[in-house]
């Protein structure tokens, strides 16, 4: 997601946020690739939410809130609750969370689709999630620990997800114009939205959301949470107020260390099984583009 930020890097600078914990390279995602749930973890109204997020998405900007802040608008609890439901499942106490300081939270944004679009528009390129400015001032790439999108409509073109390419692993993080196929064939996970779907993804995959594959036009609409460890996107927006005596005090943190994918010609077409939202396709045929990695962005 781009962010809006010119003026906000500047607070981020000063705020010496540049230095990079570069654990964040190393941090473990879990054996899971994709999963999905018919709900979110959140108690927040779905229709609450889909208004909220209909707001969220004319900004086209994504926001920060840290994990332990007080949530003042119920997409801000959403996030917290999406977040703290992921660090659960992975192992990540609040004790280990805290220790991290501000670098733990959520980023969240939405993203809406009205239909009424060209096929073209209503859909997504292929992309990683990173940080995107830190990419843009200083080429180096940051992955969140978790991709989520949670559906707040029921139609739209779905998301796909692959196993692989994923970028080759330096020891200055992952380079962004090498996209490495350590298989002949990857795993392709697909989603097609509908009210309260939650799917999260590790991070580091390539993602994307093709206009063609849409099985139902009318409003597509979606709230996205990555949930962020050893790392605080540069330039995102913060939001929520500052924690309570029970969230304690926050330690601060010190750093470790101040596509395009086609398939091949004359491949068998995939066809996707329609009668269920969420599907696991293996063995799909990935090759890696003449043209290199598109470069696109959420
Ligand atoms: O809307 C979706 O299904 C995915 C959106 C996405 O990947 C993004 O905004 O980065
Ligand atoms: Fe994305």
């Amino acid at each position: 997601m781009r962010r809006p930020a010119a003026a906000l890097r500047k607070e981020s600078d000063s705020e010496s946020e540049l230095e990079i914990d570069t654990r964040v390279w190393r941090l473990r995602r879990g054996a899971d690739l994709v999963q999905a749930w018919k709900r979110p973890p959140s108690k927040i109204e779905l229709q609450e939410l889909a208004a909220a997020a209909r707001k969220l998405s004319k900004g086209a900007c994504s926001y920060w809130i840290p994990a332990f802040a007080q949530p003042t608008t119920p997409v801000q609890r959403f996030a917290l609750d999406v977040f703290h439901f992921h660090c659960r499942r992975l192992g990540w106490t609040p004790k280990r969370l805290k220790a991290l300081g501000k670098n733990a939270g959520a980023e969240v944004w939405a993203q809406r689709r009205s239909g009424k679009e060209r096929q073209e528009r209503r859909g997504m390129n292929w992309h990683f999630d990173k940080d995107e400015d830190l990419l843009d001032d200083c080429e180096l790439v940051v992955h969140p620990l978790i991709g989520t999108a949670t559906y707040l409509s029921d139609a739209g073109a779905p998301l796909m997800v692959f196993s692989q390419p994923t970028l080759q692993m330096s020891e200055d993080g992952p380079l962004y114009h090498e996209p490495r196929l350590r298989r002949r064939q990857s795993d392709a996970f697909v989603a097609f939205p509908q009210k309260a779907l939650h799917v999260a993804f590790s991070g580091q995959l390539l993602h994307g959301v093709p206009g063609v594959l849409e099985h139902s036009r009318g409003e597509r609409l979606a709230l996205l949470v990555n949930v962020w460890l050893h790392h605080r996107p540069i330039g995102l927006e913060r939001c929520g107020a500052e924690p309570t005596e029970r969230g304690g005090r926050l330690p601060n943190n010190s750093p470790g260390r101040s596509l395009c994918f086609r398939p091949k010609r004359g491949s068998e077409t995939v066809s996707l099984p329609m009668t269920s939202l969420f599907s696991h396709l293996r063995c799909v045929q990935v090759n890696r583009s003449k043209h290199g990695h598109n470069g696109c962005q959420s």
